[in-house]
């Protein structure tokens, strides 16, 4: 009866995909003594649940009964190398104290779930090559980005296929700044040597993201720097991320630097335009919304780098879906992608219409003509087709400045839409449209 409670009171704190997502499948197994026990279905889900929930459930709690504590264990029997400790805590046997919890992760950043394009296709088989042993790749990877690129879902990935398909691993998954706290918790509390041991005997695979933050920390870089010699040397797998690639790494040693790059080196790129087709594509179908290639073919020609703004973008379109009981369309997908990325008010219909006339040396007369060759078709329905990414412009609207109706500029976005997709040639020339039009 309480959880229920708290569960309708979280249901208006948070979103309903998170709700849906990430409180729904909890269920209480007991309350009593002011103690209420939750169980998730499985490790990493109450990991998840904990970084970015636990919180809020503890206060809702304690809001509605008289609770003093919430705790939250997994249903699953952890594999062979792990033990859930204390309030769903990770700890690899053995190591029982000072041992930072193991970084909790997303349950859907998987090989499966990572989309590959040119962008990111070294990054992926490295990672894939490491994940299953196989040693093509050498046994440690760096790998740098940008944010939002796939550091993060590629390293995760490594994770839940390794404890897959070998539990047994000895793995340790943390941040530089998890690995820097715990190294200074073990030099207050004399555990120096323990600590040595987890990373340095009792390890087969070590993840260490965003090593970049380790700027001007000596003394981490010094005791990272030796663990990864006797790792890399001795053929364990050591997988490090970084926001930044070698040559632009300040404040970091040398020695360490070279260390971290002794093994393969790459950067994830920004994706392609079929490659954020791609991704889009494929979470929109994740978020049960149809992946109708009009709203696809925008949505990747306006969300460039950052996969993130993809999927806030995604988020807000299944939410305006969902409030207005219609299926997204391109007039909705274009409020929330504008509401992202900003529309351009000075960017107007008329404004296009010059700028293509100038680029395709097509007078306005011509353009707003009857002709249907294609020296005037084609410059037309791309002016039809940037008046509507880049104005808030009605489809009747751009119709007027060329002298058609709307259902010719609906045939023009989706004739130059279908063409971005099979022709490089067509989408280069609206990149260089639209970078003119930006500037
Ligand atoms: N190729 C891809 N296919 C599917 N999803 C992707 C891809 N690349 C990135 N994403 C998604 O984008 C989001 C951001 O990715 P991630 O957290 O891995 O980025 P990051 O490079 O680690 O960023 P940061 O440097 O900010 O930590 C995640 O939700 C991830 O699933």
């Amino acid at each position: 009866m309480l959880w229920n409670a708290i569960k309708t009171s979280l249901h208006g704190a948070i979103p309903e995909s998170e709700f849906g997502l990430w409180i729904k499948p909890l269920e209480c197994r007991r309350h009593d003594d002011g103690v209420l026990e939750l169980v998730g279905p499985d490790r990493f889900f109450c990991a998840w649940v904990e970084d970015r929930y636990l919180g809020l459930i503890r206060t809702k709690a304690a809001e509605l009964g008289e609770i003093t504590d919430v705790r939250l264990q997994a249903a699953a029997t952890p594999p062979l190398r792990f033990e859930s400790g204390k309030g769903g805590q990770l700890k690899l046997p053995g190591v029982t104290s000072a041992g930072p919890r193991l970084r909790s992760l997303h349950p859907a950043f998987t090989f499966e779930q990572f989309m590959v394009g040119e962008s990111n296709l070294l990054a992926r088989s490295a990672c894939q090559a490491l994940a299953t042993g196989d040693a093509t790749f050498g046994n440690c990877l760096f790998m740098n980005s940008t944010t939002g690129l796939g550091k993060s879902h590629l390293t995760q990935a490594v994770v839940h296929q390794v404890l897959r398909s070998a539990p047994s691993t000895r793995l340790h998954y943390l941040t530089a700044q998890q690995f820097s706290a715990e190294m200074v918790k073990g030099i207050r509390t004399n555990a120096m040597e323990q600590f040595s041991k987890k990373y340095i005997n009792d390890c087969d695979m070590l993840l260490v993201e965003d090593v970049h933050t380790l700027t001007g920390k000596t003394k981490t870089q010094e005791e990272l720097n030796t663990i990864l010699d006797y790792l890399i040397k001795s053929g364990r797998r050591v997988i490090l991320t970084s926001a930044l690639p070698p040559t632009k790494l300040a404040g970091i040693d040398d020695d360490f630097r070279s260390r971290m790059t002794s093994g393969l080196v790459t950067g994830i790129e920004s994706p392609d335009y079929e490659t954020r087709a791609r991704i889009i594509r494929h979470k929109l179908q994740m978020h049960g919304l149809g992946a109708d290639e009009d709203l696809v073919g925008f949505m990747a020609e306006s969300l460039q780098g950052d996969v993130r703004r993809m999927e806030s973008a995604i988020i807000g379109i299944k939410a305006k879906s969902c409030l207005l009981g219609a299926p997204p369309d391109l007039g909705m997908v274009r409020e929330v992608v504008y509401g992202l990325i900003g529309s351009r008010a000075d960017i107007t219909g008329e404004a296009i219409r010059e700028l293509i006339g100038r680029q395709f040396r097509v007078s306005i007369e011509d353009l707003c003509s009857r002709s249907r060759k294609r020296s005037i078709t084609f410059p037309r329905q791309l002016a039809m087709y940037l008046t509507r990414k880049y104005t808030t412009k009605s489809l009747a609207d751009i119709g007027s400045l060329y002298n058609r109706d709307h259902s010719t500029v609906l045939y023009a976005i989706k004739t130059i839409t279908k063409d971005m997709s099979q022709q490089t040639t067509v989408r280069q020339q609206v990149e260089l449209l639209s970078a003119k039009l930006k500037n």
